[in-house]
This record gives C-alpha cells, structure tokens and sequence, in this order.
C-alpha cells in the first residue's frame, strides 16, 4: 500500500498543505524545526491514531486552532481509498472514509499500516517494560484492529479497579465487605480481558522471533542469528506453558489475583495482568546470554532496536500487505555500514518515506523523489 496524496489542515505547524506522493522513496529535507517530521507523523497518526511523539491528541492541533484534520489519499491493490481523521481539542475525534463518517474512530486503525523507525527506538531497549508492551500491543493492533477495542477496555477496567483497590484498603468492616465482593467482579472483568491480551502477545511475540534474529544478524556486525533472542515474561507463569488458552491464562490470573490480594490491597494498585509484564530481549556473547539492558554496547542496542522495527516490518508483509515504511531521522543516528544495510533492506518496500536533515544523511541506496522542507513550505526538488 501507499498514500497518493496527504492533505493537512491546522495539524501541527501546518495550517493547509497538500502533498502528493508516490509509491517508492519519498525523502524530505530541510534544518530542524522546519516541519519534516510533523509531515510523517501524521500519516503515522492515521494508522494508529496514535503519534510515534506524544501521548496525547493536543500537540497535534496547531496552536490556536481547535482541529486538526488528517486526510490521505491510500491506494492498496490498485483502488484507492480517502482516510480522514479530525483530531479535536477536548472533544471526541472523528473519522471518515471516501466523506463517509466511521461509527467508531477507531474502525480506522490498521487501515493504513505504518512502521516508524525513528531516533526514539533506543528506547525499545533501554527505556521501561511499558515501552516494549506499547511496542506489542502497536503491532498486534495492526494486524488485528478489533483488538484496539480490548486493549481500551483492558485500560478502563484497570483504572477502575485500581481505584476500587483503594477505597477497599481503606475501608473497615461491612464497607470493606462490600468493597471485596466489588473488586471479585472486577477480577472477573481483568482476568477475562487480560487473558486475551497476554494470549495474543504469547503468539505474536512466538510469530516475531525468527524474523528479530534474522534482521539482527542483518544489521548488526558478524552476527548470526541465534544471537538475538526475544522472550515474553508474563507476571502470570500459566502451568501449561506451551501455547496456552485464553481460558488457561484466565484462571492463572484469577489464581494470582486471588493470592496477591492483599498485597494489592495495601498499595492500592493492581500487580498482576499483561499491564505487568515485559518482552525480554537477549543477546549471545560467546557461550553467555545476557540481557541486552544493561550489558549491550551502544552499537549492539541500536541493531537490536533496528531489528525489533525490521521484524515487525517483516511480519506485517508476512501477513499479505507491504506496510509503508517510516524512517524519521534515522540515518544521522547510525554508522556508515548500519545506515547502508538499513537502506538496502528498505529499499524494496512499496512506499519508504524519509525525513533528513541534510541530503547527505539520505543513503545513496534511497534515492528517489524528494522534497525540501522550510519554514512548513514543502517543494519538490531534484
Ligand atoms: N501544535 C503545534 N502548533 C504549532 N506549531 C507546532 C505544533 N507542534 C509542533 N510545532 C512546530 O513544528 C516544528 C517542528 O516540526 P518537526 O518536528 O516536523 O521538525 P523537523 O523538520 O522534523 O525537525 P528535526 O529535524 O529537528 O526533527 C517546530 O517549529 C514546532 O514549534
């Protein structure tokens, strides 16, 4: 798939642009500041609907204004297909296709499917579990969209639940009576939706392996690929290990429930479920496996990041659909020999767009059309 045409209106810095595209590697230049980023950021955003940068909704919408509209022009198969998104401040978003309003904002994920490779990606490997959970949860999203609507519930039940965790703690007698059998049926709620998620996390993370250790030896320098290693490590350990069910998983965290209540209790906070729970990644050095956090050098944990971002691109074509590929100020992070086998393992894709800040940090690998981005006027250049 690739977008023909993106049309921004008070998103980011932009107040109107309109941007043709093409299939192939589309590569923008321009200083910091000038507006590259905002520009792949909002194609990103329209698949997820979720920024690479932030959190929240609210620095999408220029400031001053109060919307922000996202419409690209998406051709899959040789049909095309309009996807628009109005990012409201303070009020619920809405999305379209072809003009026609979506029931639901998001029954427009995965419509179009992204995988952004982007300075941040460090994190993948040095930042906190919820970095790599997001970064899960983002992939299984976009091969199964209707998961998008559990993971939300999963959230809500857990705030829930954590603020029932807290008046329960406090309260004494009959209160605190009425609270526990309260929290039995919000138990039920986590158990049941948590199960799906650890389920379906269990198999893609079964699904990424291959593809991690096949990018890693890839990327990084005489590597093979039983060097890099990925494990889900669940707070629930289900007895049955391989391949459980939903409904094994359900009773393994109904049972844990059961016997860190009052650990829960006392800090007010849920401890178990899939919002607990970490991907693990691994590396060889020589007949030792050691945890990449902590024990990688800077170089080995940038291929591991780019591997984790290679694999995800490789599973998402394994699937039947070429995601459009997303490298946002990559190259000026790399060394030259990382840089060039990056590029030369992306060129192919169907559509490859670039941010840079100078020509130079654009691979000779890459070429292909290019804009010049300054001061939010987007040219076509040489
Ligand atoms: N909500 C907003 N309203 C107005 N301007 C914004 C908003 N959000 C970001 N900007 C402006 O957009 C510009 C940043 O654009 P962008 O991140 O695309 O830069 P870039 O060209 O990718 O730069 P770099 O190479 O440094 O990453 C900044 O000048 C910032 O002030």
């Amino acid at each position: 798939m690739y977008v023909s045409h993106l049309s921004l209106h008070d998103f980011r810095s932009y107040p109107t642009i309109e941007v043709p595209l093409e299939a192939g590697v589309t590569a923008f230049v321009g200083r910091n500041g000038q507006g590259k980023t905002n520009l792949v950021e909002a194609i990103d955003y329209l698949s997820r609907l979720q920024s690479h940068r932030v959190a929240t909704d609210a620095p999408l919408v220029r400031a001053g204004a109060d919307q922000a509209v996202v419409r690209a022009a998406v051709v899959r198969d040789g049909r095309t297909a309009t996807l628009e998104i109005e990012i409201n401040a303070g009020r619920a978003n809405k999305a379209r296709i072809n003009r026609s309003p979506l029931p639901r904002t998001r029954d427009l994920v995965g419509l179009v499917r992204t995988v952004v490779f982007s300075p941040e990606d460090l994190t993948l490997v040095k930042g906190d579990p919820s970095d790599r959970r997001r970064f899960l949860d983002d992939l299984m999203i976009l091969r199964s969209p209707r998961l998008a609507g559990v993971r939300s519930d999963y959230d809500r039940i857990l705030k829930q639940r954590n603020s029932l965790l807290k008046t329960a703690g406090l309260a004494r007698g009959s209160a605190r009576e009425g609270a526990l059998a309260t929290l039995a049926v919000w138990d039920d709620h986590l158990a049941r939706t948590g199960a799906e998620i650890l389920a379906q996390r269990l198999a893609l993370v079964d699904a990424l392996k291959p593809y991690v250790g096949k990018a890693y030896e890839t990327v990084a320098r005489g590597a093979s690929r039983d060097d890099a290693d990925i494990t889900y490590k669940p707070v629930v350990e289900p007895v049955e290990t391989t391949t459980p069910s939903v409904g094994t998983l359900r009773q393994a965290i109904l049972e844990e429930l059961a016997r860190r209540q009052k650990d829960e209790l006392d800090r007010g906070i849920s401890l178990v479920g899939p919002h607990r729970d970490d991907l693990l990644l691994h590396i060889s050095a020589g007949t030792e496996r050691l945890p990449v956090k902590g024990y990688a050098s800077h170089g080995e944990s940038w291929s591991f990041a780019l591997a984790l971002r290679l694999a995800a691109y490789d599973l998402l074509r394994a699937d039947g659909d070429d995601p459009i590929l997303i490298l946002d100020d990559v190259f000026a992070e790399l060394d030259s020999q990382r840089r060039v086998q990056l590029a030369e393992l992306v060129a192919g894709a169907e559509q490859v767009l670039v941010t840079a800040a100078v020509p130079e940090d654009v691979p000779e690998a890459l070429a292909g059309a290019r804009y010049h981005v300054k001061a939010g006027e987007v040219t076509r250049g040489e």
